[in-house]
């Protein structure tokens, strides 16, 4: 039986990153913790570009023109939205994702799904580098997985 299986990076990976600005004292923690596990996997620095957007909201377009751009062997998407008194989070949520994970399929490409979306600021910074890990770290696994199961089917 064959397993294709995402394990060893390949040469010349190169990664997008688009980040909100928005609750930027999490999403700076989700980019680091992104970039850090992308270079301790092997990825340069320099091979890794990071955008930032002004909110989630904004996260898919450029995720797209970075998908699209055909320089990225994925992008990951980071930002944390936390729910106000409004349904705005509601609608900020459900773009953002929908955007996300339109722009993946389209692109043909890993687009990453790094955006945090909580009830309230105490589990945001849980899930930006402490008792429920990093977000940004995840996607980044994620990615690099990602990147080598396609790079094992396509051969
Ligand atoms: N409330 C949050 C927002 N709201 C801003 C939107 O994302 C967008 O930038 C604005 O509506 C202009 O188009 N964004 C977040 O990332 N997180 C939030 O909690
Ligand atoms: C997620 C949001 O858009 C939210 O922070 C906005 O807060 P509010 O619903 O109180 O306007």
């Amino acid at each position: 039986m064959n397993t294709f299986e995402g394990k060893l990076i390949p040469e010349n990976v190169r990664v997008g990153i688009v980040v909100a600005r928005f609750n930027e004292f999490i999403t700076s923690k989700l980019l680091g913790g992104a970039v850090d596990t992308l270079v301790r996997h092997g990825i340069s620095e320099d091979a890794i570009d990071t955008a930032w957007v002004p909110g989630a909201f904004e996260i898919p377009l450029i995720a797209k023109k970075m998908a699209k751009s055909g320089k990225y062997d994925a992008v990951i998407c980071l930002g944390a939205i936390i729910r106000g008194s409004t349904s705005h989070y509601d609608l900020v949520c459900n773009e953002a994702a929908k955007g996300i994970a339109q722009t993946s399929l389209e692109s043909g490409i890993p687009v990453m799904f790094g955006v945090i979306t909580t009830e309230n600021i105490e589990q945001a910074i849980e899930r930006a580098g402490s008792k429920a890990g990093n977000k940004g770290s995840e996607c980044a696994e994620g990615a690099i997985e990602m990147i080598n199961l396609i790079k094992a089917i396509e051969g």
